[in-house]
């Protein structure tokens, strides 16, 4: 198993580099991939970590040694949010990132399954898709954005709600990367139950979460260890998949367009990615407002990704 991390110095990237290097199956190679001058010192750091994965560094010049051969590649590289800032403040700049690192994908490893954390993603995700397209070697089945750092805070703040055991907590977050529309379905929510007052407090909690962290690191960025545990819960999910299991998991993928292009939903992993997209059951009539209510913004955001790679 080949994982590249592009974006591997920075906050997200050395956190999840760090967590990869510890989690992934013995024989598997981590490739670090970055920009900024640092990145062979972050691979020398991990290499002295006694597990049984081989990391190497690959600075600004060395996209295509960095991808050749990954089966997975995490994209963490770019802008992150200060104060102030909505994510759509970052499409400027983090669409040409992007779109450059899509294409080094398609010249070095196109079958690659592809996680893009890169913010804002309901816009980077459109840009992938489309470079992938332009190329010819799209497929959808191999396209996620990652969205589990929502699925992990929901879990985080209802076992702190409800008294509950972290560890068998489950919620399903639908929907975007990105204020409204990011959608806890609360009332799926097995073993609790949550009044309405609960779900209108706890439901913006979850989607300013992002804003929280980052008003708390007051200029510093934004959330890097979280989304760590966050990318490297989901890469170990697609390692899964690769091997054979049958695993389930939550991500922002081209589905059947029921509700938009793009949609974060549950879908069934295997050795080609998606092998299945499961329908994400029934809404209560808080979710289903709350859906309908933000897929313009959903829609719009997709858009803007898709206008990107057409101007
Ligand atoms: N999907 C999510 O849930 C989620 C969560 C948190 C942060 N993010 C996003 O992840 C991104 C990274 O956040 P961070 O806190 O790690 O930022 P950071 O500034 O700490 O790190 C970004 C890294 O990207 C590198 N980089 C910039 N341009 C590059 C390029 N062309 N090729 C390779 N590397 C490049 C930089 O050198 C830096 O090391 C931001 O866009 C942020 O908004 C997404
Ligand atoms: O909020 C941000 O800008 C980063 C990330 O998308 C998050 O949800 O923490």
């Amino acid at each position: 198993m080949k994982v590249a991390v592009l974006g591997a110095a920075g906050g997200i990237g050395q956190a999840l580099s760090l967590l990869l290097k510890t989690q992934l199956p013995a024989g598997s190679e981590l490739s670090l991939y970055d920009v900024a001058p640092v990145v062979p010192g972050v691979a020398v750091d991990l290499s002295h970590i006694p597990t049984d994965v081989k990391v190497a560094g690959f600075g600004r010049d060395d996209l295509n040694g960095a991808l050749t051969g990954a089966d997975i590649v995490l994209i963490p590289a770019g802008m992150p949010r200060k104060p102030g800032m909505d994510r759509a403040d970052l499409f400027n700049v983090n669409a040409g990132i992007i779109k450059v690192l899509a294409e080094g994908i398609v010249a070095s490893c196109p079958k690659a399954l592809v996680g893009v954390i890169t913010n804002p993603v309901n816009g980077t995700v459109p840009i992938v898709a489309e470079v992938f397209k332009k190329a010819g070697t799209y497929d959808a089945a191999r396209l996620f954005g990652v969205t589990t750092l929502d699925v992990i805070r929901s879990e985080a703040f209802v076992a702190e709600l409800k008294g509950l055991d972290v560890a068998t907590v489950k919620v399903p977050v639908i929907g975007g990367h990105s204020g409204t529309t990011i959608l806890p379905l609360l009332s799926q929510v097995e073993g609790a139950t949550f009044s309405d007052e609960e779900v209108a407090a706890l439901t913006p909690r979850i989607q300013n979460a992002g804003t929280e962290v980052v008003e708390a690191k007051a200029g510093g960025g934004s959330a890097t260890l979280s989304m760590g545990a966050a990318a490297a819960r989901f890469c170990m999910s697609l390692v899964k998949g690769l091997q054979g299991e049958d695993v389930v998991d939550y991500a922002y993928v081209e589905g059947n367009g029921a509700d938009a292009q793009f949609f974060a939903q549950p879908v069934r992993l295997g050795v080609n990615g998606v092998s299945e997209i499961l329908p994400y059951g029934e809404l209560s009539a808080f979710e289903q407002k709350a859906k309908e209510d933000m897929l313009a913004t959903l829609k719009k955001d997709i858009q803007e990704g898709v206008d990107f790679m057409a101007s």
